[in-house]
C-alpha cells in the first residue's frame, strides 16, 4: 500500500496535511502519535471508511480511482471499492463482534456472505484460525462469554478467515486490561514474524517497537519523523518525538 499527499478535513479541522505513507508486502508499519494526532483517521482512510479530501491511495498496486480531483471527491468505481476493501481487513479497538452470533459464526460470515465461499470450506478455515489464535475451543460460545482478550483474538481470526493482503489494527490492545493486552499481543507478534503487510495504530510502544519494520510519528496531521524502529525508539531526531516518547514512557 502506497499514500501520497493524503489530505483530510472536518469542517474546519485539518486532521491529515498532506501525508505519505508506504507499507511494502510483508512489511509492519505502525502509526504512533499522541491523540489526535490523525492515526485513525488515517487508517480509515486507507481503506476508505473515511474518503480523503486529497491524494494517491494505491493498494497492490492499483490506485484508486475518484469522481473528481477537488475535495468532494468520492471513489469513482464501487466495484474498486469492495475488492479494496476485501483486501484490507480492520482489526477495531472495540471487536465489533456480532453479538448474536457465535463466534465462529462470526468468523465464517463475511467469507460466506461477501465473498460466497463454500461454508464448508470457510467452516475448516475457520476452525483453523480460532485454533491458531487460542481459542479453538470457544468455537460454539457466544461473544458475551468469552473475556476481552479471547474476544479481539476472535476478531482477528474474523478478519484472517478473509484471507486480505494486509491487516489494518486500531489500537487492538487499548481496550484490554493490561494481562489480557499480552495475549493479543503474542497473536500480532506471531502474525508479524510470518511477515504479513500491517499496518498498526497503536498507544504502546514497546508492541511498536517489537512488531514493526517502520514507524510513522504523526504530529498534528504530519508525518513529523519516521524510520525503523531502532532509530525512533533510540535515537529519535526531533524535539517532538523525544518529548512524546518521555512523555509516553513515563506513564
Ligand atoms: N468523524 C469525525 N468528525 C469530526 N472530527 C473527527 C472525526 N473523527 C476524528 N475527528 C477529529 O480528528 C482528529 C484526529 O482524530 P483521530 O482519531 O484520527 O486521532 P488519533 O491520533 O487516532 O487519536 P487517538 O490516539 O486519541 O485515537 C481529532 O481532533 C478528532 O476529534
Amino acid at each position: 500500500m502506497r499514500i501520497r499527499g493524503l489530505h483530510k478535513s472536518y469542517g474546519a479541522l485539518q486532521v491529515l496535511r498532506g501525508v505519505d505513507l508506504s507499507a511494502p508486502r510483508g512489511h509492519v508499519v505502525a502509526l504512533i502519535g499522541s491523540s489526535g494526532s490523525g492515526k485513525s483517521t488515517l487508517l480509515r482512510c486507507c481503506n476508505l471508511l473515511e474518503i480523503s479530501q486529497q491524494g494517491e491511495i494505491t493498494i497492490e498496486g492499483e490506485p484508486v480511482r475518484w469522481t473528481s480531483a477537488g475535495p468532494g471527491r468520492q471513489p469513482a468505481d464501487r466495484a474498486q471499492v469492495r475488492r479494496l476493501r476485501t483486501n484490507l481487513a480492520m482489526v477495531f479497538q472495540q471487536f465489533n463482534l456480532w453479538s448474536h452470533m457465535t463466534i465462529l459464526q462470526n468468523v465464517m460470515e463475511a467469507p460466506v456472505t461477501v465473498l460466497r465461499q463454500n461454508p464448508a470450506a470457510v467452516e475448516a478455515r475457520a476452525r483453523a484460525l480460532l485454533a491458531k489464535v487460542g481459542i479453538g475451543d470457544k468455537a460454539d460460545a457466544w461473544p458475551a462469554q468469552l473475556s476481552g482478550g479471547q474476544q479481539q483474538r476472535a476478531a482477528i481470526a474474523r478478519a484472517l478467515c478473509m484471507e486480505p493482503r494486509a491487516l489494518l489494527f486500531d489500537e487492538p490492545t487499548s481496550a484490554l486490561d493490561p494481562e489480557l493486552q499480552q495475549e493479543v499481543v503474542k497473536v500480532i507478534k506471531d502474525l508479524a514474524a510470518e511477515h504479513r503487510t500491517m499496518i498498526l495504530v497503536t498507544h504502546d510502544m514497546r508492541l511498536a517497537a517489537d512488531v514493526s519494520d517502520h514507524v510513522l510519528f504523526l504530529h498534528q496531521g504530519r508525518v513529523e519523523e519516521e524510520g525503523p524502529p531502532d532509530q525512533i525508539f533510540r535515537a529519535p531526531r526531533t524535539d517532538r518525538l523525544r518529548q512524546f516518547l518521555s512523555a509516553t514512557m513515563a506513564v
